[in-house]
């Protein structure tokens, strides 16, 4: 047998000789009594080619370093847990333009210390947006030099840029995103149904994905009649403009649900083209998202990190830190999506993702009894906990994991299941997303040589050494949470430890995912 030729197997003994028959290649090998590979958790080695940064080999046992020739870089990683690399489909990375709210440099980092490997940076609130061709060149050379981890950038859907969208998939762009509402950007506006309708027919045969901030203010007229009915937000304030319910309250998960249903009307449109809702946060839009799914509408849904753990009654007096779009919404709203998830016959939300937008804190308007207020950060005049003057968007790119971990043992899932769906939310099914299920997102032969060492014991409190993005303003300052990630490899090379840092030496070795998404079949 070939062993470095071959896909998985376990043999006991392997024959050095073998090694050097492998195109005389460098090897690195990394082992653990538990690892998730291809949805079980077992024992593995798993041996990526130093040339290519790819797996060549796994075995389903741990082999011992003697199995290989002198000097092949090993590690047992026993009894920690070796994932595939995170894929963190939804991040916003603000360069060119807004370089002061994030970069490429801080985000990418961030993104290594909590074993992301991948992020895809949304088209908005870098300036230019990348919503043209033009755009698209600007944030690559932006890019240069400066990521840690890989990174994909998706395209821009905004009134009137149809005519750019085919060549934005040609320039390697992994999907699109068009907003419902205001984006919060003036750069970005909202697009129509019209607009929708007109974007439908461009890319209907195109490989990528579309998919939609879903939040819309229905009209007076969806809140009556007997057909569906949409609840209206109160006309003004319902309280005090720094208490979080008034902020929920102005954004009913009818926003979310009248929006989702715009879309699906227009769906027959393109009925090849794969759909997806970022950031689901009301469960009641779950229903129709099922029974649409049901009928062959190509459409999927992602969740948020935040809208799984932290829940609205638990949000104090003007901690703007908490507010995002749409809103993390209460308790049981919390409960229902971890519900849905774990539906395992066919959950809507296929993916869980960090949303990470961040901004300066000045603009979160944060109270000075808020963390991040205190800590030296410059305090506005404003500084008055206005959830409506607000940014609107949480940082959290690296802690994903941790927070994610968290929560299941709270809830006292079972650990090895919970692993593997990990896995399957954060990377598999984000790769496949974003059309890289052939590169990333798995410990497969033939994929990236992308591991987080997933220590899922330890533990550890949320402070500035552990926010490695620009800005350290985040509702998780100060928390302690579960599931340390100790080492972050990509392409077979390790790009972070906890211990020892960044290789600084080496530098960011993160490349540019821009090879055009492949062809349906
Ligand atoms: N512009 C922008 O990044 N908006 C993001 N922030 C947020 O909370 N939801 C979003 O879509
Ligand atoms: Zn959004
Ligand atoms: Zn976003």
């Amino acid at each position: 047998m070939a062993p470095y030729a071959t896909g998985t197997s376990a043999p006991h003994t392997i024959d050095p000789g073998a090694i050097t028959d492998t195109n005389g290649s460098e090897i690195t090998v990394l082992a653990s009594t538990r690892a998730v590979i291809e949805d079980r958790l077992t024992a593995a080695t798993i041996v990526i080619s130093a040339t290519t940064g790819k797996i060549i080999s796994i075995f389903h046992s741990v082999l011992e370093a003697s199995s290989f020739p002198a000097g092949t870089p090993y590690t047992d990683y026993s009894p920690h847990v070796l994932l595939p690399g995170l894929v963190d489909a939804h991040v916003h990375l603000n360069e060119p333009g807004r370089t002061e709210w994030e970069g490429f440099w801080t985000g990418t980092r961030a993104a290594a210390f909590g074993g992301v490997t991948t992020v895809v940076d949304m088209p908005l609130n870098a300036i230019p947006p990348t919503t043209t061709v033009a755009g698209l060149k600007e944030k690559i050379a932006a890019a240069q030099g400066q990521c840690w981890v890989d990174v994909g950038l998706y395209g821009g859907i905004v009134p009137g840029n149809v005519h750019e969208l085919k060549s934005l998939v040609r320039g390697g762009v992994r999907g699109f995103k068009g907003f419902m509402i205001d984006s919060g950007v003036e750069e970005f506006p909202a697009v129509s149904s019209e607009d929708i309708a007109a974007v439908f027919e461009e890319l209907a045969d195109e490989p990528t994905t579309v998919m939609f901030h879903a939040e819309m203010i229905p009209p007076v007229s969806a809140s009556i009649g007997d057909d569906v009915q949409f609840s209206l937000p109160p006309l003004v304030p319902s309280g005090p403009l720094d208490r979080y319910q008034t902020f929920l309250d102005s954004r009913p998960s009818s926003f979310e649900t009248y929006a989702i249903a715009e879309v699906l009307s227009l769906a027959h449109l393109a009925p090849k083209l794969p759909l997806h809702i970022v950031h689901l946060s009301a469960t009641e839009a779950i229903p129709m998202i099922r029974e649409a799914r049901a009928k062959g509408v190509k459409i999927t849904t992602e969740t948020c990190f935040h809208y799984l753990s932290l829940a609205a009654e638990q949000i104090q007096e003007g901690d703007t830190r908490h507010k995002c779009c749409p809103p993390i919404r209460e308790q049981a709203n919390q409960d229902g999506l971890w519900q849905e998830l774990l539906d395992m016959n066919d959950s809507v939300i296929k993916t869980v993702v960090s949303d990470h937008s961040p901004c300066t804190p000045n603009l979160k308007l944060l109270p000075a009894h808020v963390p991040g207020a205190e800590s030296g950060l410059e305090a506005s005049d404003q500084s008055n906990g206005d959830f409506f003057s607000a940014w609107g968007g949480i940082s959290s790119v690296g802690l994903g994991i941790s927070v994610l971990w968290t929560e299941a043992m709270r809830r006292s899932l079972p650990t090895d299941e919970t692993l593997r769906n990990i896995a399957m939310w954060c990377s598999v099914n984000t790769a496949k997303q974003v059309g890289l299920e052939r590169q990333k997102g798995a410990l497969k032969v033939g994929m990236d040589g992308d591991v987080a060492v997933f220590d899922d014991e330890a533990e550890f409190e949320v402070q500035s050494n552990a926010m490695l993005f620009r800005n350290k303003c985040s509702p998780y300052q100060g928390k302690t949470v579960k599931g340390v990630v100790r080492h972050t490899w990509l392409r077979g090379r390790m790009i972070h430890s906890r211990e020892a840092g960044f290789s600084e030496k080496t530098g960011p070795v993160g490349r540019m995912l821009l090879e055009p998404r492949a062809k349906a079949l």
